[in-house]
């Protein structure tokens, strides 16, 4: 079997991708946010409070002639960002794109924090990171792509976030209409339980490409690109005016700048991120500052290629033994 499904950007900068899912029978359409950074599947439900919801679309168990009660297990989770939810767990059948899995574990938010509610176009996320990764207890549920592997043509899925526009999230096959020439991929290290892999280097705008070992994590749920501070310097001071602003949190520019693009190597194949992705967004509606998509990790812990990244490839998560990630140009 094989699933195609729409990846929508949820606001004029693309600050996170939404995607029409299926739950239960009859089917509730909802808009999921797919990350490869996490692994709970959860969404906004009729337990979640009428105070925490505006505007999203909920799943109701008790609607579907499909759903099963998941006794005793819960679930609770926290993001890079701060923001977080928490609730129990429902089975019930789910399709994205056409594919279905029966008895996925779908997790009911009882308790959303404060972003969430705010973001009325994202009804909840789809986790496609590892399973480990998933926070349902007493035991562990497994992910969308987990359960839907054994029926899957080929055990991959893939990402193609576009800049300003809708792209599309596969699975099960790679359409080789959305890609040019080869896909270059990459050994990834799956604990603990992200797309964890390395870029062979790195080139600021038309600089000499710097060849080094970067360790992140590629992250459909991240908005931006989050690298080592030294590279991140050796961006903006190329950029006039440029700074790395405590009030703001990351560097900003003035609107009016020329900035370099960004070129990311995955083994011996290049990709370039155009400047006018990384000329992030106004830091207000009026200013004439902007905001960067490429930020210092050091705050993370860990480096994060997110959507900034992504949306300049053709992105294939293999889910082979072992596991591994590819690379196209498009
Ligand atoms: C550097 S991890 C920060 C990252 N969250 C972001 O990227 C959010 C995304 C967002 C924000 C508001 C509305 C919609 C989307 O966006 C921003 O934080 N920004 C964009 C706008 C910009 N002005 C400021 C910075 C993050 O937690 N992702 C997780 C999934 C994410 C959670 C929030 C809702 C959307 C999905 C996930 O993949 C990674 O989880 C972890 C990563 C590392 N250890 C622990 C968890």
């Amino acid at each position: 079997d094989t699933g195609s499904a729409a990846a929508v950007p949820i606001n004029e900068v693309d600050i996170a991708y939404v995607t029409p899912v299926t739950v239960g029978t009859p089917p509730q359409t909802l808009m999921l946010d797919l990350d490869t950074g996490s692994s709970d599947l959860w969404v906004f439900s009729s337990l979640t409070p009428s105070s925490q919801v505006r505007g999203q679309e909920i799943y109701s168990p008790a609607k579907s002639s499909t759903s099963k009660l998941l006794s005793g297990h819960t679930w609770s989770i926290r993001y890079g960002d701060g923001s977080g939810s928490r609730g129990t767990v429902y089975t019930d059948n789910f399709t994205i794109g056409g594919l279905e899995v029966e008895s996925q574990a779908v997790q009911t938010a009882q308790e959303v924090s404060s972003s969430f509610t705010q973001e009325q176009s994202l009804d909840g996320l789809v986790g496609l990171g590892f399973s480990t990764l998933n926070t349902v207890r007493p035991s562990s549920q497994l992910t969308f792509f987990d359960n839907a592997r054994p029926k899957l043509d080929e055990e991959v899925f893939t990402a193609d976030l576009k800049y300003h526009a809708t792209g599309s999230y596969d699975f099960g096959f790679i359409d080789r209409a959305k890609y040019t020439g080869n896909i270059t991929y990459t050994p990834v290290q799956q604990s603990p339980g992200y797309w964890t892999h390395s870029l062979s280097g790195y080139a600021v705008g038309s600089g000499a490409f710097q060849s080094t070992q970067i360790q992140g994590i590629s992250d459909t749920g991240t908005t931006l690109l989050y690298l080592p501070t030294a590279i991140v310097t050796a961006y903006y001071r190329q950029v006039q005016g440029a700074q790395n602003s405590q009030y703001y949190g990351g560097y900003v520019f003035p609107c009016s700048s020329t900035l370099p693009t960004f070129t990311f190597g995955i083994e011996g194949a290049r990709f370039t991120i155009p400047a006018s992705y990384i000329n992030y967004t106004r830091i207000s509606p009026t200013s004439s500052t902007c905001y960067g998509g490429l930020q210092s990790s050091s705050g993370l812990g860990i480096n994060i290629f997110g959507d900034v990244a992504l949306k300049a490839a053709f992105v294939v998560f293999s889910g082979t033994n072992p596991p591994r990630i590819g690379f196209g140009t498009k």
